[in-house]
């Protein structure tokens, strides 16, 4: 089913995330909703401090919010306890982050595979090395691959576990434009040909226009949800 169909995998009730207590309360995410469609490629926009970061970890099972509900294709992940939200970080979250996080001492290859020990089913790692335009490059280490390379290799990994959502926290962050531009491609694609829905957190505000929904955050608030309806093809974007 496309995103413009509509069905909602993606949804957070007043959710609120603080820290500290007392007179060191502090608000990272303030009573926020939103919902994001299965496909869709989702872009959180903010500065520094908005809360980006909050609200994707809160999505991955990664942390949990202090009062409302995180629910995700139709199971409240907010009540869920260690175990079971290990298991949903294994099945449906694959996860990019701005500095790859490969492991040094494995190939290309190696750091794909690995997922194998941590999903059932997880897909071949010389697939996923294929997809991303990796296959001559698989018995290469990281130091050996350039930055979009080792990006395009955590993308492999993220995907070889055949995840329903993918999130990345800055995943061009590091990189050039010209290599940003490959990535994104990458990840717009998935959505469009594959069904994932994508989430990535930036405060690259170019990087918005290619996407189907910006939730724009501003002091742990949402300002603004807008729905591009002819979000724009990496390529178009002037870098
Ligand atoms: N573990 C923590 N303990 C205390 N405060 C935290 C913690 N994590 C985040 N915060 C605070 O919550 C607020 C939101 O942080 P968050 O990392 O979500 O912002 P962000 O929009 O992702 O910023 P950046 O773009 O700099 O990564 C910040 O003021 C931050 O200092």
């Amino acid at each position: 089913m496309s995103s413009k169909e509509g069905q909602t995998v993606i949804e957070f009730r007043d959710v609120v995330r603080t820290y500290g207590e007392g007179e060191a309360l502090q608000y990272a995410v303030n009573h926020i909703n939103f919902t994001i469609d299965k496909g869709e490629f989702v872009v959180i926009l903010g500065q520094s401090g908005a809360g980006k970061s909050t609200v994707l970890n809160m999505l991955g099972g990664m942390d949990q919010p202090t009062e409302g509900e995180v629910i995700i294709d139709g199971a409240t992940i907010s009540n869920m306890r260690d175990k079971q939200l290990s298991d949903y970080r294994a099945e449906k979250i694959g996860f990019i982050f701005q500095f790859y996080n490969l492991i040094p001492t494995l190939t290309a290859y190696e750091n794909v595979a690995l997922t194998k020990s941590i999903v059932k089913n997880a897909a071949s790692a010389d697939e996923m090395l294929a997809a991303v335009g990796l296959a001559d490059h698989k018995d290469k280490f990281p130091s050996q691959l350039s930055g979009g390379e080792q990006q395009r290799v955590s993308i492999a990994r993220a995907l070889a576990k055949k995840p329903q959502i993918i999130l990345g926290d800055e995943p061009t962050g590091a990189l050039d434009s010209e290599t940003g531009v490959i990535v994104l491609e990458l990840l717009q694609k998935l959505g469009k040909e594959h069904g994932n829905t994508v989430v990535i957190v930036t405060h690259n505000a170019d990087i918005a226009k290619c996407a189907d929904k910006v939730i724009r955050m501003k002091n742990g608030k949402i300002s603004e949800i807008v729905i591009n309806e002819n979000s724009l093809p990496v390529r178009e974007v002037e870098w």
